[in-house]
């Protein structure tokens, strides 16, 4: 059989990325887009960059309010928006130019058989395809989502401006972002969630510190609480927990996690799991030549993992062999104000459920001048060790924690042990310091 292709790229999120790749090796190569202006996905478009954007906007409004500022800052959305919208056009342009060699095809496929897809009335074919359809909001039952009162975060990401009061309902990561962004902005914020604590399966002192700093925020935090109902009424959002008590408010984010984006598979052979597309280590689906990455298999919904599973996978095809990705070597984080939460490797939690033996060494941010000054006296750091030394994992709350766990990850990456890691002498003041001593106490 000859194909049109020798590689169709199904979806242009983080699957630009491996496009690129593939066309710079020469393979002929066409990617599938079915909004061709939202070339780089959610992450660019209404995930990772507008609400780091609109975070860091929040966390000036948060710091300017120390006794040491006066006068007040006003966060102006509809100008923030404006921002956003011409960067995200010029880096929307930039990707559109690193696909030059990439044949661009606007509109929804459907892979309509093996090595098959149809666009609109057009049906192409390819030797390989790549499915990276990404996921949308998942909207619990009951709850009327109208894009208006009723929300998710694609709405927040496109607000004019900011509203009185809202509700954000998970605790997941869009729901501690997003309910730390509006708080931190101004804006009277509850925190609804069905559990009793917040990130449950965090580091117990981590989940406890999240809690008061959300306190700290001025957040309402309604826990135990579950909607069985919600729907735009004239007053407002009106709400119905399962305890049958009622409740109103004038906007309700529902941040209940995303499903995977599946429908684009109309051929038996590819089996779909409760997740999403079922791959195996090499994210190929359970039809040969046919692989699903990033968002759309349910592995982790993040970029760096999308984007690290399309570079295997066409790596893997070029017959590079490259090494396998660990999903434990990911970094994990949410983004809260002003302390993150960054995990990689093994968790607490993890190190337990699994009966590992390992060696925990934790450092308290308080009372130190340095984390002091950036109101980070919440924050903490704890690093794991397993058995025979090596470093296995480690949980941060602090200031970009999501940065500082950079030099763990690659520890872990490069199977280091602690007395290795002890020897590394890190600059003062700085939150990696503590981490130094977190080092030298495992
Ligand atoms: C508010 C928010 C904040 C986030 N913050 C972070 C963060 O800080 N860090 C992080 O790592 N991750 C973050 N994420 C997650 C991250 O955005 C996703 O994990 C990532 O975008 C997944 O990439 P993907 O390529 O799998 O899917 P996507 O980026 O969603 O790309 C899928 C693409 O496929 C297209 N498509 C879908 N179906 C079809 C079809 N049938 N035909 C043609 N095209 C189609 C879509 O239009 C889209 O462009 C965030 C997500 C959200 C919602
Ligand atoms: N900083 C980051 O890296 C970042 C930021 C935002 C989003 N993301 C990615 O986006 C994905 C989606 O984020 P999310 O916060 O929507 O999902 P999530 O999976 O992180 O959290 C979902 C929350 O909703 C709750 N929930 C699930 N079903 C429910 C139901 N039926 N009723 C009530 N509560 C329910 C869960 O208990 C959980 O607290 C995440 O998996 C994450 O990987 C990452």
């Amino acid at each position: 059989m000859t194909y049109d292709y020798d590689i169709l790229f199904l979806g242009g999120g983080l699957n630009y990325a491996g496009a690129v790749t593939a066309a710079k090796a020469g393979l002929r190569t066409a990617l599938v887009e079915k909004k061709m202006e939202h070339l780089g996905g959610t992450c660019l478009h209404n995930g990772c960059i507008p609400s780091k954007m609109y975070l860091q906007a929040a966390e000036t409004v948060r710091a300017s309010k120390k006794s040491h500022f006066s006068g007040s800052i006003r966060l102006d959305l509809a100008k923030l928006d404006e921002e956003k919208e011409s960067m995200l056009s010029m880096a929307t342009g930039a990707i559109t130019r690193q696909c030059s060699d990439v044949e661009l095809i606007k509109g929804e496929g459907v892979l309509i058989a093996p090595y098959t897809v149809r666009v609109d009335t057009r049906t192409v074919t390819a030797e390989k395809i790549v499915i990276g359809t990404g996921s949308h909001p998942f909207i619990p039952e009951g709850i009327v989502y109208d894009g208006d009162a009723v929300i998710s975060s694609d709405e927040v990401l496109g607000m004019q401006e900011l509203p009185e009061k809202i509700a954000v309902y998970g605790s997941g990561a869009i729901g501690l972002e997003m309910a730390a962004f509006f708080a931190a902005a101004g804006v009277e914020t509850e925190l609804i969630w069905r559990h009793d604590t917040l990130l449950k399966k965090a580091h117990p002192m981590i989940s406890n510190q999240l809690k008061k700093q959300f306190e700290k925020l001025g957040v309402t935090l309604l826990p135990e609480h579950s909607i069985k109902t919600a729907q735009k009424r004239e007053q407002g959002v009106h709400i119905v927990f399962e305890d049958g008590k009622e409740h109103s408010v004038p906007k309700l984010l529902v941040a209940t996690g995303r499903r995977s984006n599946t429908d684009v598979i109309q051929t038996n052979e590819i089996e779909i799991g409760k997740r999403g597309i079922e791959t195996d280590v090499h994210f190929e689906t359970t039809l040969a030549d046919h692989y699903a990455v990033g968002d759309c298999n349910g592995k982790i919904q993040l970029a760096h993992a999308a984007r690290a599973e399309v570079l295997y996978v066409v790596r893997r095809i070029l017959g590079k062999k490259p090494d396998t990705v660990m999903m434990d070597s990911v970094v994990k984080f949410i983004h809260t104000l002003p302390c993150s939460y960054a995990y990689v490797g093994k968790t607490r939690s993890q190190l337990q459920d699994e009966g590992i033996h390992y060696h925990e060494s934790s450092v308290p941010l308080n009372g130190l001048p340095y984390p002091h000054i950036h109101d980070a006296d919440l924050g903490m750091m704890a690093v794991y060790s397993d058995e025979e030394n090596f470093i296995v994992g480690a949980e941060l709350f602090a200031p970009q924690a999501e940065e500082l766990i950079a030099i763990v990850a690659m520890a872990i990456a490069g199977e280091m042990d602690a007395d290795l890691a002890k020897r590394t002498i890190l600059a003062h003041p700085t939150f990696s310091e503590s981490l130094e001593k977190c080092f030298l106490h495992l």
